[in-house]
């Protein structure tokens, strides 16, 4: 393709060559100097490389150490001076997730990654970006103006991460500063990497460990927590903050259910740095006593709007709130989402102490990255109409860099049933939903991260935070009853800069979503079709009170932003909170369909 103007972080990131590793980057068999390698190093002596005591530190700070941002950096070394000589380094044997790209030629792999076409250079530099709270520490423009440490800055770079997106460019410098955060940027914008590098940079540089000492205890007691709603998004951050945190000597473990507990809690004994879990097999941690939350300095909720749902609300106030967890004010809280609904942020200040609100785009909408398109297509149709898609593409494709596609469909019979009959009509599909075991969802989803079942049929269960390349083609087969979700499913492609088409079929069943849809249309300048501006200027059609839409009516559904700006402490420098406290979230009790399992039953996620 054509060289364009670098502009956006993602095709700086996808164009350029990484420069070549310092020397600082130890990989593992060529390190300088090896040293014992069983001894256990907490987090404050790792990193070191060259020479300066400890620092002296008595008891912890009740919270994380604030950040370096917007003061002196600290002389060459600062707290990652070493002392004198080699420091012990327990993960000279870590496996490299970068799959050992310093010492091997890459594996060859299916799809070419540097091979972008449409990419949107501009997309991301034109954002709006809202901030609120009291004393927003500045963005930076690059990593460079951030000190996260050389070993982290070296896995940034091994990433190919050349410069921050817009969401880290704020999120970092405000998560250092050790302020709380309720972030909203839109799908796959790098919202992960915007939670993780401050907690594993605070981490490295935060005061020594003072786990308690309880003998014989095999309690694991983490410094973070990151929750998310689905088994394979936990995994999927567990792999990415393995990949940040590399050679940091920070250590990251995943737990989540449908996998055998015993391997997760092997894990666990090996010492654990930062949790990652659902919330349903965290509880049940908890209730063995094999983790402890007393030593939580950050906790970090992807999906957040998710999480504090009617679904996982309850398992996430028990674990947050009646826990050992230290309150608010004492840990720091990040709340990350690409859609962030007024009664669920209002919800959310229960958890946060004095907040930046910060809003990459509007609250909810949906990247222009994305090609938005509606067909009217009545149920009966829907097979025919599919096949149809699917064989102009086909036709249309590349045969060695087939895209894939993720077909939304409403129930996991329906996934099945579909599966099936691509399979039958030639189409090599395969599907993911809560009904299938945790074996056939993770071999479903290899299949088609590999190519070798480019056509993936799923439930919401695969709509949120999946980061799965190469995903060319979104349809919503059957249309979500919330426009929240169906951001979040278009979502799946069109990321990291990258292009990506979304087709929806629409029919009646859908039109307590015509407004909804028609708006978030107009708002992603996407052409809406003029049959559906017609369904969604009918009163009956347009209103949302017939979905699940959390956004409610009127011309603010998608102007959202801090929910304190209605509140009339905001602004006005006055009481601590800004926000009003939330009795709970009381919203619709049809809440809950497809792959959700059903409002209050939020097992089958985790
Ligand atoms: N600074 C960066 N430069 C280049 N690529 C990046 C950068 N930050 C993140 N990415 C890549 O962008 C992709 C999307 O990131 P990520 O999955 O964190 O998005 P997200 O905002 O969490 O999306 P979602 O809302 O769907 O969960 C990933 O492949 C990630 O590796």
């Amino acid at each position: 393709m054509a060289a364009p103007s670098r502009t956006s972080w993602a095709d700086v990131a996808d164009a350029e060559p990484a420069p070549p590793a310092p020397a600082a980057a130890p990989a593992a068999s060529n390190g300088p100097a090896r040293a014992d390698r069983s001894s256990y190093v907490p987090p404050h002596l790792r990193n070191r490389s060259s020479a300066a005591p400890p620092p002296a530190s008595s008891a912890p700070p009740p919270r994380a150490a604030p950040g370096l941002l917007g003061r002196p950096a600290p002389a060459a070394g600062g707290r990652f001076a070493a002392a004198s000589g080699p420091p012990p380094r327990r993960w000279d044997r870590e496996p490299n997730p970068f799959g050992n790209e310093e010492e091997a030629a890459p594996e060859p792999v299916p799809f070419d990654e540097h091979q972008n076409t449409g990419i949107n250079f501009d997309a991301y530099e034109d954002i709006p970006v809202e901030t609120s709270g009291r004393e927003v520490p500045p963005a930076v423009g690059t990593f460079a103006e951030i000190d996260l440490g050389a070993a982290l800055n070296d896995n940034i770079r091994r990433c190919k991460y050349v410069r921050p997106t817009p969401v880290q460019r704020h999120a970092i410098p405000i998560s250092l500063a050790g302020r709380d955060l309720m972030a909203c940027a839109q799908t796959g914008s790098g919202k992960t990497a915007a939670f993780c590098f401050p907690i594993i940079s605070g981490i490295m540089r935060g005061p020594p460990v003072q786990r308690p000492q309880r003998s014989g205890s095999r309690t694991a007691c983490p410094l973070a927590l990151i929750l998310s709603p689905t088994r394979e998004l936990s995994m999927q951050i567990h792999e990415e903050a393995k990949k940040f945190s590399y050679q940091t000597g920070v250590r990251v473990v995943v737990a989540y259910g449908g996998a055998p507990i015993t391997q997760q809690l092997r894990d666990l004994e090996r010492g654990v740095d930062i949790l990652v879990a659902t919330p349903g097999r965290l509880v049940d941690l908890l209730e063995r006593a094999r983790v402890s939350l007393q030593s939580i300095r950050y906790l970090a909720l992807d999906e957040a709007d998710r999480m504090l749902d009617m679904g996982f609300e309850p398992q996430v106030r028990r674990i947050v709130e009646q826990m050992d967890m230290p309150p608010r004010g004492v840990r720091q809280t990040l709340l990350f989402s690409a859609t962030f609904p007024g009664e669920i942020q209002r919800m959310a200040s229960d958890f946060l102490e004095n907040y930046i609100f910060l809003a990459v785009g509007r609250v909810g909408s949906s990247t222009e990255l994305i090609a938005q398109r509606v067909e009217f297509v009545q149920e009966a149709d829907k097979r025919s109409h599919l096949m149809d898609l699917l064989h102009a593409q086909r036709d249309s494709a590349d045969q060695a860099k087939q895209a894939l596609t993720l077909v939304f469909v409403e129930t996991k019979r329906g996934a099945d049933s579909l599966e099936n009959w691509l399979c039958t009509n030639g189409f090599p599909a395969t599907s993911i939903h809560g009904d299938r075991n945790q074996q056939e969802r993770e071999y479903a989803l290899r299949s088609f991260k590999s190519g070798q079942t480019p056509i993936l049929v799923a439930t919401d269960v695969a709509a949120r935070g999946l980061d799965i390349p190469h995903v060319a083609h979104v349809v919503n087969f059957d249309l979500p009853n919330d426009i929240d979700d169906y951001v979040h499913r278009i979502g799946r492609t069109g990321r990291a800069g990258k292009s990506g088409l979304a087709t929806a079929f629409f029919n009646d069943n859908n039109s307590s979503m015509a407004k909804s849809l028609a708006d978030l249309m107009t708002e992603s300048n996407q052409e809406v079709p003029a049959w559906l501006i017609r369904y969604a200027a009918r009163p009956s059609y347009g209103s949302s009170s017939g979905g699940r839409n959390r956004r409610g009516g009127g011309a603010s559904r998608f102007g959202g932003r801090d929910f304190r700006k209605e509140s009339s402490s905001f602004g006005k420098g006055g009481g601590a909170d800004y926000g009003g406290s939330s009795g709970g979230y009381g919203g619709s009790s049809t809440y809950g369909g497809g792959g959700y399992g059903g409002a209050g039953a939020p097992s089958a996620w985790d």
